[in-house]
C-alpha cells in the first residue's frame, strides 16, 4: 500500500523552473513565425525548408511524410540515466554498467538500421556543413544572458537558433497536440486529487477549535506517545499536514504548553515512518528547509525526475534530433529556455537507449541538473580541461561538445570498470579531443596540471537523487558524513592546484555534488576558500537556482557563498545538485598542504601513503546545543571527542556497547580508527595550516565571519529552521 498509493497520491511535479523556461507552445498556440525585419537569424542552418522531417540528421537524406503523433498511454521503460550515481561504494559501479550509455563497447558490430539516415556527421567534414556554432554558443550564451527582447511567442518552440517555418510548426504541433491532451488529462486529475486530499484532511483533521490536536500525551518523561499505527498512511499524512500548519503559524496554533522542539520531534517521527527514511538522514535534510518546504522536498522524492536527453552538438541539432524521435513516437519538449539542448521526453513508444540516433551517439540520458556544473565551467575552444572524477561520462561529453571538440579534456575517474563506461561513451558521442585516465584525483596536480579549468563532480552521497535511489534513505551513516566530506575538501584542493591561475581565457574550478547537505556543499567550499586565499568565488552564471546557504543552523560561511547554487527536485522539479565556481587569482602558497598529503615544498607529510576515500572528516562539527563553529580547518582535540563520539553511537548502531570492552570496541570500528591514525599524522601539517590560515584570507572567502548570533533576521541564504 505505502510506496504505490504514495505515489499516485502526488501529482507530477511542477514543470522545471516555470519561471524562467520558455513558454510553452500549449500556452501559446503556434503561429507562422515571420522573421522580424532587421533582426538576423542567427542559423544558417541548410535544412530542407519544404518537406517534412527527415529521419535523421542528413539533410540529403530522403524526406518521409510525417503523421501526428497520438498520445501514447503506456511508456516504454526509460532507461537509467547516464549521469550521477551516488558511488562512493563499489555496489554503485555496478549500477553505472548497467547504465545504457555505459554499455558500450560491444556496439561496434552492431548493424543499426536507420542509421543511413542519420548520416555521418561524426566525420568533421559533414560536421562542417552543420552550423553547430548555435546549439554551442547559444547554450553558452543561454547561461550569462537571461535576458530576451523577442517574444517568446514569436520565436518558437525550439528557440532562436532554429528555423521557424511552417513545415516544422506543423511537424511540432503534431507532437504538442498529444502533449497538451496529455497534460490536460494529468492536469485534470491532479486537480481532482488534490481537492480530494483537501477534503479528505479536513475531515481527518481533528481541529476542535481551530488548533490542531497533534502532539499525542506524554509519557512519563513527558515525551509525546505516539499511538499512530505507522501503517495508518492516510492519518499519518494528515497529521503531518497538521504538524506543519502549526509550525507555520505557531503562535496561533500550537497547543497549550507545548513546545516548537516537540512539534519537530513528532515531524521528524512522521516523516520518517511515512517516508522510510532512518532518522539520522530525516534529520539532517528537514535542517534544510522550514517545515512547509521539507515536506515538499521529501515529497518530491518519491516520484522520479523527468527523462531528458541532451542532445550531442557534435553530432546534430536538437531541432533535428527532436524531428527524427518526434518521428519515432517519442512526445518530447525543450527542456527550458535555459538550456538549447536539452529535451524533455514525456512519453516514448521506443526504449530510448537503443534507438539508431541514440547508438549514433546523436544524445545522451542525462539528468537536466547535470548539465548546470558544465554550463557553469563554461570551457573554450582550444583550452585545456581536467574532469576530475568523470565517469560515465555525461559532463565530459557535454564539455567536449560545447569546446567543439578541440584543445584537450583529461577524463579521470577512479574507479577503473566506471572509467570503461565513460571510454564508451566517448566513442558513441564522437569525442575526439578527450584523454581518459584513472588516477585517484588526489593525484593531480602530480600527475598533470597547469588547467584553464578544471570540474570536480565530486562523489558523494546522493541525497539529492533519493528519487533515483531510494537505498540512500536509510543507508548513510554518521561516517558517510564524516567521511565523504573529508574526501570532497583534498579533492577540490586538489582541483584547484590543477589550474593555471596565468590561464588567459579560464583559471576556472567547478565544484559540483549531487547532494544537498550542507556538509557535503558549502562547508567543502568553505574549507577550500580557508586552504587557498588564491581562489574566490565567482558567478556560477546559471540563470536559476536557490542561493547557497551563508548561515545555517549555527554554522557561518563567507557572505560570497551565496554565489554558489542549490537546486532541489521539489523547486524545480531536478536531481538536488549543488554548484560553485571558483576563479583562481594567484599561485597556490608555499605553505599549502596539498591534497595528495605534500606540502609545496616537496616535503612528504607524515605519512607517506597516498591518501584514500577512507579519510575521515575532521572538521568540526556544530555541537549538540547547537553553538557555532567556524569552518576553516580542524582541532584535533575538538576533533577528537566528535570521533569518539560517533564512533560509540555507530557500536550502539551495531547493538554493540561501546563501554564494554575498548579494545574490541576499537576493532570493530572497521576501518575508521585506521583512517584516524593516519589523519592524526596529517593533521600536523592540517593543524598548522590552519593557525597560519586563519585570518589570512583577504580576497573572496575565508575564517569565521561575522559573530556568533545564533537568532539571526532572515537574510538570503540563509534558512529558518524548523
Ligand atoms: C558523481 S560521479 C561522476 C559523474 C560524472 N561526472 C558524470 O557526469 O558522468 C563521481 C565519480 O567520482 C569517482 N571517484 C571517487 N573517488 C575518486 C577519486 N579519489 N578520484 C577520482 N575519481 C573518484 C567515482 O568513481 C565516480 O565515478
Amino acid at each position: 500500500m505505502g510506496k504505490g498509493r504514495r505515489m499516485k497520491k502526488q501529482g507530477p511535479p511542477p514543470p522545471l523552473d516555470e519561471s524562467l523556461v520558455t513558454r510553452k507552445r500549449k500556452d501559446a498556440p503556434p503561429a507562422p513565425v515571420s522573421q522580424q525585419p532587421g533582426k538576423k537569424r542567427k542559423t544558417d542552418f541548410k535544412a530542407p525548408k519544404k518537406g517534412p522531417a527527415t529521419n535523421g540528421t542528413n539533410s540529403k537524406s530522403k524526406a518521409k511524410p510525417v503523421k501526428p503523433v497520438k498520445p501514447v498511454k503506456k511508456s516504454a521503460p526509460p532507461p537509467p540515466s547516464d549521469d550521477e550515481i551516488p558511488d562512493e561504494d563499489p555496489s554503485e559501479d555496478e549500477d553505472a554498467i548497467d547504465d545504457p550509455d555505459v554499455m558500450e563497447d560491444g556496439l561496434d558490430g552492431l548493424k543499426v538500421t536507420g542509421l543511413d539516415a542519420l548520416g555521418s556527421a561524426s566525420e568533421s567534414e559533414d560536421l562542417d556543413d552543420l552550423d553547430l556554432e548555435d546549439d554551442e554558443f547559444d547554450e553558452d550564451g543561454s547561461v550569462m544572458d537571461s535576458g530576451d527582447e523577442e517574444p517568446v511567442t514569436k520565436k518558437g518552440m525550439w528557440s532562436d537558433d532554429e528555423d521557424d517555418d511552417d513545415i516544422e510548426e506543423k511537424l511540432t504541433a503534431a507532437n504538442i497536440e498529444g502533449l497538451t491532451l496529455k497534460r490536460d488529462r494529468e492536469l485534470a486529475i491532479q486537480e481532482a486529487e488534490a481537492q480530494a486530499e483537501l477534503e479528505e484532511a479536513q475531515l481527518q483533521t481533528n481541529i476542535a477549535g481551530d488548533r490542531p490536536k497533534v502532539l499525542e500525551d506524554e509519557d512519563e518523561e513527558g515525551r509525546p506517545i505516539t499511538n499512530l499505527a505507522t501503517q495508518d498512511l492516510q492519518l499519518l499524512r494528515t497529521r503531518l499536514n497538521d504538524t506543519i500548519r502549526v509550525l507555520d503559524d505557531f503562535k496561533n496554533l500550537a497547543e497549550e504548553g507545548r513546545s516548537r522542539t516537540e512539534y519537530r520531534a513528532q515531524l521528524l517521527k512522521d516523516i520518517c515512518a511515512y517516508y522510510g527514511y532512518s532518522e539520522f538522514l530525516a534529520d539532517k535534510l528537514i535542517d534544510l528547509f522550514p517545515a512547509r518546504e521539507a515536506f515538499a522536498f521529501f515529497e518530491a522524492n518519491e516520484t522520479p525526475r523527468p527523462i531528458v536527453i541532451r542532445t550531442n552538438t557534435l553530432r546534430t541539432h536538437r531541432r533535428e534530433l527532436a524531428q527524427s524521435l518526434i518521428n519515432r513516437g517519442v512526445q518530447l519538449e525543450p527542456v527550458g529556455k535555459w538550456s538549447k539542448v536539452g529535451l524533455q521526453i514525456f512519453d516514448s513508444q521506443v526504449p530510448l537507449g537503443a534507438t539508431p540516433e541514440y547508438l549514433a551517439g546523436h544524445y545522451i540520458l542525462q539528468a537536466a541538473s547535470s548539465f548546470l556544473p558544465v554550463m557553469a565551467l563554461a570551457p573554450q575552444e582550444d583550452e585545456r580541461v581536467l574532469d576530475m572524477a568523470a565517469a560515465p561520462g555525461g559532463k565530459t561529453t557535454h564539455i567536449a561538445a560545447l569546446m567543439k571538440n578541440t584543445g584537450c579534456v583529461f577524463a579521470n575517474d577512479a574507479n577503473k570498470d566506471r572509467a570503461k563506461g565513460l571510454i564508451g561513451n566517448i566513442h558513441r558521442l564522437g569525442v575526439r579531443n578527450t584523454v581518459v585516465c584513472h588516477y585517484s584525483a588526489l593525484e593531480f596536480p602530480k600527475v598533470m596540471g597547469g588547467f584553464d579549468r578544471v570540474l570536480l563532480d565530486a562523489p558523494c552521497s546522493g541525497t539529492g537523487v533519493i528519487a533515483k535511489d531510494a537505498s540512500v534513505k536509510t543507508n548513510k551513516t554518521e561516517a558517510d558524513f564524516m567521511k565523504l566530506p573529508h574526501l570532497q575538501k583534498q579533492l577540490v584542493l586538489a582541483a584547484i592546484d590543477s589550474v593555471d591561475h596565468h590561464s588567459k581565457t579560464g583559471g576556472y574550478i567547478v565544484y559540483s555534488t549531487c547532494s544537498v547537505t550542507v556538509e557535503e556543499n558549502e562547508q567543502v567550499v568553505q574549507y577550500a576558500l580557508n586552504k587557498r586565499p588564491n581562489v574566490k568565488l565567482v558567478e556560477t552564471g546559471l540563470v536559476f537556482g536557490k542561493e547557497g546557504f551563508t548561515k545555517i543552523g549555527g554554522k557561518i560561511f563567507h557572505p560570497s557563498m551565496k554565489m554558489t547554487r542549490r537546486y532541489y527536485p521539489h523547486a524545480y522539479n531536478v536531481d538536488g545538485f549543488f554548484v560553485a565556481k571558483f576563479k583562481k587569482i594567484g599561485p597556490t602558497p608555499p605553505n599549502a598542504v596539498l591534497a595528495n598529503g605534500v606540502s609545496k615544498k616537496g616535503k612528504s607529510a607524515p605519512s607517506d601513503k597516498p591518501v584514500e576515500e577512507e579519510y575521515v572528516d575532521k572538521t568540526p562539527i556544530t555541537d549538540d546545543d547547537g553553538e557555532e563553529s567556524d569552518f576553516g580547518g580542524w582541532d584535533d582535540e575538538e576533533d577528537k571527542v566528535y570521533m569518539e563520539r560517533a564512533e560509540r553511537a555507530q557500536m550502539r548502531r551495531k547493538g554493540k556497547n561501546p563501554n564494554a570492552d575498548p579494545k574490541a570496541a576499537k576493532e570493530s570500528q572497521n576501518g575508521t580508527s585506521k583512517a584516524t591514525e593516519k589523519e592524526s599524522a596529517k593533521e600536523v601539517n592540517g593543524a598548522k595550516a590552519k593557525k597560519a590560515d586563519a585570518g589570512a584570507k583577504t580576497n573572496g572567502g575565508g575564517g569565521k565571519v561575522g559573530g556568533a548570533d545564533s537568532r539571526p533576521k532572515k537574510k538570503s541564504g540563509e534558512r529558518k529552521s524548523i
